[in-house]
């Protein structure tokens, strides 16, 4: 990750404006040697939600150091009636009394949500046990959308060495959110996934994925992708923009003149819109796993605070990345 586009920057910023990130799974071992190294640099300060017995009790079995961190604990918190009642005038149209706000703040996931809400965390990372629903439940119910955008979407950002020594970059979306996204949220996705592809280096050429390459397949599904990519490309002219296209004709330059001699954008495509969660989810996870790539991610787009998900799989090294990514995205949102 030391040599990915665009992470030293990440740094660079922290390093000039140091920021708090929620962990809300405080004894999760991958979690807690990411906390560690994060205190051991100074740019970025853990706040480990948990009992403060059992987070450092899980640190000395696994052999972390997370002193200087600082733990919270959801069921001895001293600003909970304040959070209590800040959750019940954000739900009141859900008309959520108390006592059901003291239940969900009981939990980790709602609880570090409503701290990067009160302003006494600058970001959240879950997920690390937490289903993504899960993590992303509260924050959609809670901390809502951007203005400007109608759906919180996702992208991955993928990584791997590449035989001319650059690193080779690709954004994927949506793989984490939207079940099954119209025509007008797969534009929105297209356009946010470009958006935080840029923050890695990538210089976006984005295709609308399908199993049919302009018009060689039939189907719905088909007519839904190809009219997405053509509002897309209305929309944002100056984006380089195809679809729809199949996965080979999208990366593979040789495939690519076969399939659509002469398209910009065919076999150079870096940043990949998905039709559904099935594809998307399923297609990074084998990018992921047989492909060689990192995968960063999920990384929210068009929420309004900086919220991020991790997959159950992962690992430390990749929280830690995550934990970087997560606060470093909080400055650039805001600047
Ligand atoms: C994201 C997800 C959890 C939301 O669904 P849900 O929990 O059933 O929640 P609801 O549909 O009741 O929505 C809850 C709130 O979130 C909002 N919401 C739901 N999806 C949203 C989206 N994509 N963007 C913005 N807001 C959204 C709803 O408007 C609702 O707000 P409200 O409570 O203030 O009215 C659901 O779409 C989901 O499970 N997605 C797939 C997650 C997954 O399994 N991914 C695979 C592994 S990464
Ligand atoms: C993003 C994702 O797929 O998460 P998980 O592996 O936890 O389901």
């Amino acid at each position: 990750m030391d040599n990915f586009k665009g992470f030293g920057m990440m740094i660079g910023k922290l390093k000039k404006s140091p920021k708090t990130i929620v962990f809300t799974e405080g004894t999760d071992p991958r979690i807690l040697e990411a906390a560690s190294r994060l205190l051991a640099s100074n740019f970025l300060t853990p706040i480990l939600v948990g009992s403060e017995e059992e987070v450092m009790a899980a640190a000395e079995e696994y052999g972390f150091n997370i002193r200087g961190g600082r733990i919270i604990d959801p069921e001895n918190f001293d600003r909970i009636d304040e959070m209590i009642e800040m959750f019940c005038e954000l739900r009141k149209s859900k008309g959520v009394t108390p006592e059901q706000a003291r239940e969900f703040l009981k939990q980790g996931n709602y609880f570090g949500t409503m701290l990067v809400k009160m302003g006494i965390a600058d970001a959240l990372l879950g997920g690390a046990t937490y289903s993504t629903a899960d993590t992303v439940r509260p924050a959609l119910q809670l901390i809502k959308t951007r203005p400007g955008h109608t759906i919180v979407s996702s992208c991955f950002i993928l990584v791997r060495p590449s035989a001319t020594g650059e690193n080779e970059v690709l954004a994927m979306g949506d793989c984490a959110i939207n079940l099954k996204p119209s025509e007008d949220e797969l534009v929105e996705i297209a356009a946010t996934t470009a958006e935080c592809g840029t923050h890695f280096g990538i210089e976006p050429k984005v295709a609308f994925l399908s199993y049919s390459t302009l018009g060689s397949g039939k189907g719905e599904d088909v007519d839904k992708v190809r009219n997405a990519a053509a509002k897309a490309k209305a929309a944002y002219p100056e984006l380089p923009i195809e679809g729809e296209l199949q996965f080979d004709a999208a990366v593979s330059p040789r495939v690519a003149r076969t399939k659509c001699p002469g398209n910009p954008v065919a076999g150079q495509a870096n940043v990949f819109v998905f039709p559904d969660i099935n594809a998307g989810n399923i297609g990074y996870k084998i990018a992921q796993r047989l492909g060689n790539f990192e995968a960063y991610g999920p990384i929210l787009m068009g929420l309004n605070a900086p919220i991020n998900d991790l997959s159950r799989g992962c690992n430390a090294e990749e929280v830690y990345s995550m934990a970087i990514i997560t606060a470093a995205l909080v400055e650039e949102k805001e600047a």
